[in-house]
């Protein structure tokens, strides 16, 4: 499954972000570093789609896709170096496949700032630095090594040791690790077995009280000259808005000037950042909205439902979602000739509903 791990200053709005799109209830108070263990929860995210094909195909329960959220405590100035409660959190990030950058760009008299001010573009340079400088660690440690071995004429430590280097003077700049070009598989390779911070890709979770002219200023300010994705948020409101009806909670939010579904919405980019699609499928026992990374086979989606499924694969047959509407249950489009049979090799698509076939 994967994972979002959220990041950011002290008193940014991390735990109650948490909050917000998770079910648990993790204690969200106004002090700093009150979250200690790395807390882990799961972010539901309605499929409508699903819901039509449970109801269609008589199926007892209805999933929905998800990913795993991890709140994870409050970095600060030297945090690489062990400030704050230092290095362990940076080890929890290295798990996870998305970082979720919680920024503060709210006021409050009650929420002490660690740096007394709110100043998003400063706050997400501190953040960002302490990730380069753990990642830079990483390197050093990796180079460290990788050089006994180059001295012994080893070819490939030779060529290691010659892009960590490279590596290290473009995050010695500054730079995010993402941001550096690899000219080869042996490159993506090498850097991916890092598992740098700066390599994953981010989201930023702009904590806002109301969006009037200043905050819009701050946040463009912010992100300028960055191709990150962001969504803009009340943290606090949207977590007191949990339990509301829809209809009802976007009244307030209109209060506020944030309209929309922003549980929708970080759910969406996340698909997006981590280049997910979604398929569907139905049993009598469930119905199920799944995520899987693009370009995956029909074999793969098979894996990940089960391993009997894929070890006995016969065929996939698919129907878009779309056309799948028009016949109103499986059975009907397959009689229509609606339903295309395919093989392993067949590239799942977003929305498809897939019905397997396999060996027992
Ligand atoms: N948009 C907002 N407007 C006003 N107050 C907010 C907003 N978002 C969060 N808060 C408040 O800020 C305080 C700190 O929030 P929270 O505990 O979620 O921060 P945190 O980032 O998890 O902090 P820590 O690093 O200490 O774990 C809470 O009292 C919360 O209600
Ligand atoms: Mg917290």
């Amino acid at each position: 499954m994967e994972r979002v791990g959220i990041v950011g200053l002290p008193n940014a709005g991390k735990s109650s972000f948490f909050n917000f799109l998770t079910d648990n209830d993790v204690p969200a108070e106004s002090f700093p570093f009150c979250t200690i263990e790395p807390n882990v929860g799961v972010l539901v995210v309605p499929d409508e789609r699903v819901k039509i094909l449970a109801k269609n195909e008589g199926s007892k329960k209805v999933v929905h896709p998800f990913v795993e959220i991890v709140d994870i405590a409050g970095l600060v100035k030297g945090a690489s170096k062990g400030e704050g409660l230092g290095n362990q959190f940076l080890d929890h990030i290295s798990k996870v496949d998305v970082i979720a950058h919680v920024v503060r760009v709210f006021e409050s008299k009650t929420v002490s700032h660690p740096y007394q001010s709110v100043d998003p573009k400063r706050d997400i340079e501190i953040v960002e630095t302490e990730l380069i400088l753990k990642d830079l660690e990483t390197i050093q440690k990796r180079l460290e090594k990788r050089v006994k071995v180059a001295r012994t004429g080893d070819r490939d430590a030779k060529r290691e040791v010659e892009l960590l280097e490279a590596l290290q003077e473009f995050l010695s700049q500054g730079n995010r690790a993402s941001k550096f070009p690899r000219r080869d598989e042996f490159e993506e390779n090498l850097i991916r077995s890092l598992f740098l911070l700066t390599d994953k890709p981010q989201i930023f979770v702009f904590n806002v009280d109301e969006l009037d002219e200043e905050k819009k200023k701050l946040i463009e300010d912010a992100i300028k000259d960055r191709e990150e994705e962001y969504i803009i948020i009340n943290v606090k409101l949207e977590e007191e808005l949990k339990s509301l009806p829809e209809d009802e909670a976007e009244l307030f939010r209109a209060e506020y000037n944030l309209p929309g579904n922003k549980k929708k919405e970080f759910f969406e980019k996340i698909l997006k950042l981590l280049d997910l699609v979604r398929f569907l499928t139905a049993t009598q026992n469930e119905a199920r909205s799944w995520t899987i990374k693009r370009g995956a086979t029909a074999y793969e989606a098979a894996g990940l439902i089960h391993s009997d499924i894929q070890k006995g694969f016969i065929k996939a047959e698919v129907i878009p979602f779309e056309r799948y509407l028009e016949y109103g249950s499986f059975k009907k489009a397959r009689e229509a000739g609606a339903v295309e049979a395919h093989g392993k090799d067949y590239v799942v698509r977003e929305g498809d509903v897939i019905h397997f076939l396999f060996r027992a």
